[in-house]
């Protein structure tokens, strides 16, 4: 089971060159008009944790990769920016910078979206503001996962900042905001805009207006002067200037996620896909308007391609999947590489009875408990390495299949297949025993980079070089499925099992220690 992408040059071109500038890493993929990948080029940037539960990045090495990655991607295909009709970005969401619009350097390092620190602020706000109030405007939960309270934080805590952002001297953007700006000029011109898909997730935009609120802004205490304007996910922004793609349009802005959901081609109502990568957000696009969720899902915006109108989405996102594994390998040493896991935990029958909920920053969908932290229940003499690997895998599934459980309930539609990607999708046993627990068949298409491939799609349709989704839809091709093959009492009495281990997690951090 291989995706099919080779390096090389198809056929003459033109092409679509997209940037994922992603929590681990940058990349750039150049896609043909079939939506194959001609080439790729990719650099990890540094993950910075300055105390327990706070994850920064460097914007500067960022925006530096970036480039780096582009012209590597150009020069690997053999082509010039005279072959690439446009760009598009996609990005790690809710990671939240700010900087100085007149020099161009950050103010701090970016408060990457796993970072915690806001919490208690959260908390404030929660009593001050109310929670309903976010969820019903925002779509969204009060948490520290969302760019909004970031803002504030860097507003109160990097000195004199908060008199230049009122000044007008300081922008505020997530990844997208930064890649563009850079992109299209920098100092010298560059536009300031975001996507709305991106913009939903920052507890700032009003989901039904599609416009910043004000009340929400003078709530949490930003100035309206630090905001990028919000723009369609799928229009021409401006173009590269400098680099080399000078010249180029600049064409579309997408979330990672959203991009994901774009590039399996998820563009009717109740289609659905999940992206397992160092965390799983399983989206599901309910279309022209936004579905309240009862049961710890997000109401965010999934795509909105020029002047047309929105598409919404559900989510459920979960912060610890990949990097689950990752653990496993760097801190415990008991695999050397992520692929080991699957030899590991095949070594094995089922988990001894073991179950491990990965509560590292808390729970995520559909909980949202900060408190939480992460326990592995179930131990006895019997259990070894290799049940702990199972149980691993396992993590990954049963919180897929609580999400999806919670997408029932608040769309009313039955999941009758689930497209995924993302680098664990490589794992078979992790893909079987998700077909297992959700009781559906799993798919995985051909071409797995479905994050860059929805941005390059995005940005091919604003320019023309895609006519309309119908093209785009005729270019999805499977690569692999799984089906379920677990008797149905067996799943009944594991998935017992697991949601007792995560009641387990609850409650372990006291409010003064959070
Ligand atoms: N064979 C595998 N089995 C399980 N997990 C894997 C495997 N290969 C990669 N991973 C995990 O997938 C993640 C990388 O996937 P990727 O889609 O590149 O993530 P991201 O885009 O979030 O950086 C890592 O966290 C890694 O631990
Ligand atoms: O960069 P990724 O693939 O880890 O995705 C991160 C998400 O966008 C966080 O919401």
């Amino acid at each position: 089971m291989t995706d099919a992408h080779t390096t090389g040059t198809h056929g003459t071109g033109p092409f679509i060159a997209a940037i994922d500038q992603g929590t681990t890493s940058s990349r750039c993929i150049v896609f043909d008009k079939d939506g194959r990948i001609v080439s790729v080029d990719q650099k990890e940037h540094e993950q910075i944790f300055p105390k327990p539960g706070w994850v920064e990045h460097d914007a500067t090495e960022i925006w530096e990769n970036v480039q780096e990655v582009v012209a590597g991607a150009i020069v690997k295909a053999g082509i010039t920016s005279a072959d690439v009709k446009a760009i598009g970005i996609t990005n790690q969401r809710e990671t939240t910078l700010l900087w100085d619009k007149n020099t161009g350097e950050p103010v701090h390092n970016a408060l990457v979206w796993q970072d915690t620190r806001t919490d208690a602020l959260c908390r404030e706000l929660g009593r001050n503001v109310g929670q309903d109030r976010f969820r019903r405007e925002t779509g969204l939960p009060l948490a520290s996962y969302f760019a909004g309270p970031k803002v504030r934080w860097l507003l109160d805590n990097v000195e004199g900042l908060r008199e230049r952002a009122e000044a007008g001297d300081i922008l505020f953007g997530t990844m997208d905001s930064w890649v563009i700006w850079n992109l299209t000029g920098g100092t010298d011109g560059g536009v300031h805009v975001t996507d709305v898909t991106n913009a939903s997730r920052t507890l700032l935009m009003n989901l039904h207006r599609m416009e910043w609120d004000e009340k929400i802004l003078s709530s949490i205490g930003i100035p309206a002067a630090v905001l990028p304007e919000i723009r369609s996910s799928a229009e021409v922004y401006g173009h590269a200037k400098g680099g080399i793609l000078d010249g180029v349009p600049v064409a579309s802005a997408l979330g990672d996620q959203q991009a994901a959901l774009f590039g399996q081609t998820c563009f009717a109502e109740g289609e659905a896909k999940s992206t397992y990568g160092t965390g799983t957000f399983m989206l599901m696009n309910t279309g022209g308007t936004p579905v309240n969720s009862y049961n710890g899902l997000l109401t965010t915006v999934g795509y909105q391609i020029g002047d047309k109108p929105p598409v919404y989405a559900l989510e459920g996102s979960i912060a610890v999947t990949g990097s689950l594994v990752q653990w496993m390998r760097d801190q415990m040493g008991l695999i050397k590489s992520a692929a080991e896991i699957e030899t590991l935990a095949s070594s094995v029958e089922d988990n001894g009875g073991a179950y491990f909920v990965p509560a590292f920053s808390g729970l995520f969908a559909p909980y949202w408990r900060p408190d939480a932290r992460g326990v592995i229940t179930g131990l006895t003499r019997y259990v070894t390495k290799a049940h702990i690997a199972r149980a691993v895998l396992e993590a990954t599934a049963w919180q897929t299949r609580e999400i999806s459980d919670a997408m029932t309930k608040d769309s009313g539609v039955e999941l009758t297949a689930l497209k995924v990607d993302g680098g664990m999708t490589s794992n078979n046993l992790l893909m079987q025993t998700l077909a297992d627990f959700l009781d559906a068949p799993v798919v995985r298409p051909m071409v797995a980079e479905t994050t860059c491939l929805g941005a390059a799609y995005a940005a091919g349709l604003a320019v023309g070089f895609w006519p309309d989704t119908d093209a785009l839809r005729a270019n999805w091709r499977r690569a692999a499925e799984w089906t379920p093959r677990m008797d149905a009492d067996t799943r009944a009495r594991e998935y017992k099992s697991w949601l007792k281990a995560v009641e387990r997690t609850m409650g372990w951090v006291e409010d003064e220690e959070s």
